[in-house]
């Protein structure tokens, strides 16, 4: 790969980013190296001068490993003898330049992309699966667990982010291109828009699953108002889109939506009963709940509209993840199936044995009742989750081990406290992530915001431990609920990501206990 600094600085303009350039070389040097990390560099290089932590010692580190050309919103005297491209916005220039040097990969695959608050991560793996059953080893994945970018156990590798650097994001969709990917199934993160990760990147289909208030604060998004607009991009950067129709803010969704696609193009879904605001708007799918146990949940999938009947996608269908708001985003996930050719007689068995590592996983201990380990970490999230519990085991007790995180989302703390109230029978507070933040200080803020007198807490610090004491507790008419960490093997702790067990292995480790003292 190699773009030269003439189509760099042709680009720039373009997009009106270019405020100067310095040119020491031939306009028709090519460079065949891109990187915002010095000690990335090799070789004549394009180095992006970014970041919050960026210090000019970087710069002069990149030109020692090659980089030949800078971009920076600012002249730097390190980069003296170095081609200068003063840009308005680096984060901006990076993802136009970044497409460019990967060829634009995006226009080889169909891509698929999913926002919303909630719902992201299950609603990708449910579309990966669906497409892999329809174009088996063809389908690329980037989700906030992991990235699939070929085949092949080697082209599989876990994330650190939901949604990468523009850079590293066309990089991997340039290797799941050469890779033979024919389809990538996507997540966007508001902080993605925010941080101009995706600038300039159109998606085949767009969806927007739902908003409630998260990751407002310090780092992330400055207003609800921010939040929401950032999000909105995901619609009016996709040729096609999907919404749940009964997401909060519909109306601003819809309209954003509106701006860049025709309503042909747009399609609506919702539950069976819901009736939207806006009466006049048809809702293009319809689905409803059949059945569902503990293990399985089963629903029905109608096309209401003209539109939504040409996709070929409505039927019956199983889910091994149960929770009524998978079934939402089962929906999402058909419907993004059929807008990218795949009918039902693929996506039903396609669909129907989706697991979701740390999401509704559970597991049986007899005489210590069902354990149910969940990402649910916000309050939308945790009240689905708790609702759906007492609705599926009326009778039991309902037990909850949960922390909430240090240094962001400071909301959860008193929206826990509210779900706690609500649902719970004992709360067992513990750690998760508490960053620069005392973890005894985040439990006690929890409790303290806690009103019902009848919920009982207890406050464990170490997790593993709470976890072990929620179960040693528990009888057979007892529900526990292990939330808020999913998969996460990582306490994060003062800056260091501290190595943890994880949830499921702890609730497995006490079962382990449990036949040895048999
Ligand atoms: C607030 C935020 O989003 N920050 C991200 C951003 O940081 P930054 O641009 O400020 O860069 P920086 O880490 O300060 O580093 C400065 C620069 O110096 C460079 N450097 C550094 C050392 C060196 O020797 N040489 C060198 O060149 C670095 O490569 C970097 O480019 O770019 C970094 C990668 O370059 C990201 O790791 C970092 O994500 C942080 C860790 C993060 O946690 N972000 C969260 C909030 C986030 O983005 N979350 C969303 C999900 C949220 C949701 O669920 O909706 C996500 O998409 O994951
Ligand atoms: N449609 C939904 N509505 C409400 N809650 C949901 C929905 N889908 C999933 N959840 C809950 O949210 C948790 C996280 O789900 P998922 O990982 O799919 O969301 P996400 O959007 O990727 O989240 P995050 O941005 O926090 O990574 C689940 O474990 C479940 O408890």
């Amino acid at each position: 790969m190699a773009l030269s600094l003439n189509a760099c600085i042709l680009l720039l303009k373009e997009h009106h980013l270019l405020k100067s350039s310095a040119v020491q070389n031939d306009l028709n040097t090519d460079m065949t190296g891109i990187a915002y990390d010095s000690r990335k560099v090799s070789g004549p290089s394009l180095f992006f001068c970014k970041g919050e932590k960026f210090r000019p010692i970087y710069l002069s580190m990149a030109k020692d490993n090659g980089a030949i050309t800078y971009v920076a919103e600012k002249p730097y005297v390190e980069g003296n003898g170095m081609n200068a491209l003063i840009v308005v916005n680096v984060t901006k220039a990076m993802a136009i330049l970044a497409a460019a040097f990967y060829d634009y990969p995006q226009d080889d695959m169909t891509v698929i992309a999913y926002t919303g608050t909630k719902g992201k991560t299950t609603s990708a793996y449910f579309t990966y699966g669906i497409l892999n059953q329809a174009h088996p080893k063809h389908v690329a994945l980037l989700s906030t667990i992991e990235r699939i970018v070929g085949p092949n156990a080697d082209q599989r590798f876990p994330s650190t982010l939901t949604t990468p650097e523009s850079l590293d994001l066309f990089h991997e969709m340039r290797e799941a291109v050469d890779n033979g990917m024919t389809h990538l199934v996507m997540e966007v993160s508001s902080q993605a828009y925010l941080r101009n990760r995706v600038f300039g990147l159109t998606y085949d289909v767009g969806f927007f699953l739902n908003i409630t208030p998260d990751h407002i604060g310090r780092n992330e998004h400055p207003s609800f108002a921010n939040y929401l607009h950032n999000k909105m991009q995901v619609l009016v950067n996709a040729r096609k889109v999907v919404i749940n129709a009964e997401t909060e803010h519909f109306a601003e969704v819809y309209a954003a939506a509106t701006t860049t696609t025709y309503p042909e193009s747009i399609y609506l879904f919702a539950s069976a009963g819901f009736k939207p605001a806006q009466a006049d708007l048809d809702i293009d799918f319809r689905y409803e709940s059949l059945s569902s146990d503990t293990s399985r949940s089963q629903f029905k999938l109608v096309p209401v509209t003209d539109k939504a009947a040409a996709l070929n996608v409505g039927g019956q269908y199983k889910l091994a993840l149960i929770g009524d708001f998978n079934e939402s985003n089962a929906t999402a996930a058909i419907i993004g199936a059929g807008l990218a050719g795949v009918d039902a007689s693929k996506a039903v068995p396609g669909i129907e044995n989706v697991k979701i590592p740390g999401r509704m996983e559970h597991v049986a201990l007899p005489g210590h009742g069902t354990v149910y380990v969940d990402f649910a970490h916000n309050y939308g999230s945790l009240k689905a989750l708790l609702h759906f519990l007492r609705a599926e085991y009326p009778k039991h007790k309902l037990n909850v081990v949960i922390g909430a995180p240090g240094d962001k989302g400071i909301s959860r703390r008193p929206d826990f406290a509210k779900v706690l109230d609500e649902y719970a029978d004992t709360a067992y507070l513990t750690t998760d992530d508490p960053g620069y933040e005392d973890p005894a200080a985040i439990c006690a803020e929890i409790q303290a915001a806690m009103k019902n007198p009848a919920v009982k807490v207890e406050t464990i610090l170490d997790r593993e431990t709470a976890i072990q004491a929620a179960l040693a507790a528990a009888d057979d008419t007892t529900v526990t609920a292990v939330v808020a960490k999913g998969e996460e093997r990582r306490q994060l702790v003062r800056g260091l990501r501290q190595p943890y067990v994880g949830d499921m292995p702890a609730v497995q480790h006490y079962a382990e206990q449990l036949k040895v003292g048999e």
